[in-house]
């Protein structure tokens, strides 16, 4: 049986990155995905923007909805402060399998629990399974026709603080019209845009930050 790209691209880090090296995983995976086979990865460019978000905060709890193989699972979780922690959620065994194995290579595991299953499953689960009071920050790439959904539903499940930020991936390409439209109708969030590229393309895409008013 063939192997699918996911694997090529955790073979290619097990191969070719440090381990116990988060930026060297990173750019493992960067290079991989531009110069071989293209793979929806947040990638390095959006990544920075990311990164920022993430620094600025410092978030003691994070959630990501999407983990696929685990590239900003890792990109985050080499930013948290010691003691916090990143709760990703995928809900195909054969991602989570080979995210877990990305993650472990770079060493973050400690800060990394990967929720196995579906997202609108997962969420009403936080607070009392996994122990969260509070989200710090929510990274939203997952099925982009779910970002409005779960964002109602972790409203829902009272999960977000005053201060509390959202980061949408994929605003332009592949797109979240509806999402776009709800966030920034909602007067409960601030919303803020940032023009970008689609991962290890020269195509137009956005990320879209909403901090939660309280
Ligand atoms: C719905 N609840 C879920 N629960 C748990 N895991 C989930 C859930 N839903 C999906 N997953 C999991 O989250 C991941 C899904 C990521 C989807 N991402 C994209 O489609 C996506 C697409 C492009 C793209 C752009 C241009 C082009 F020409 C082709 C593609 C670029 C991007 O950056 C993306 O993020 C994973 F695959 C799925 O199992
Ligand atoms: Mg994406």
């Amino acid at each position: 049986m063939n192997q699918s790209k996911e694997q090529r691209i955790l073979n290619f880090v097990l191969q070719n990155a440090v381990r116990g090296d988060p930026r060297s995983v990173m750019d493992t995976i960067d290079k991989y995905c531009s110069q071989k086979e293209w793979a929806m990865n947040v990638g390095d460019e959006k990544g920075l923007i990311l990164d920022k978000t993430v620094e600025e905060l410092q978030p003691s709890v994070a959630l990501e909805l999407g983990t696929y193989c685990g590239y900003s699972a890792v990109r985050i979780a080499r930013l948290l402060k010691a003691g916090a922690r990143l709760l990703t959620v995928e809900f195909n065994p054969e991602f989570a399998a080979i995210a877990k194995q990305i993650i472990e290579f770079a060493g973050v595991q400690d800060k990394v629990k990967i929720l196995e299953g579906p997202s609108e499953e997962i969420i009403p689960q936080l607070k009392k399974k996994y122990e969260v009071d509070t989200l710090d920050f929510v990274f939203l790439d997952h099925w982009k026709d779910r970002y409005t959904p779960d964002t109602i539903l972790i409203q829902e499940c009272n999960l977000l603080r005053k201060g509390s930020v959202l980061l949408a991936d994929n605003i332009i390409v592949p797109g979240a019209p509806e999402f776009l439209k709800y966030i920034r109708n909602n007067p409960r969030f601030q919303c803020t845009n940032y023009p970008s590229h689609l991962e290890y393309m020269k195509v137009e895409d956005a990320m879209e930050k909403a901090v939660f008013l309280g």
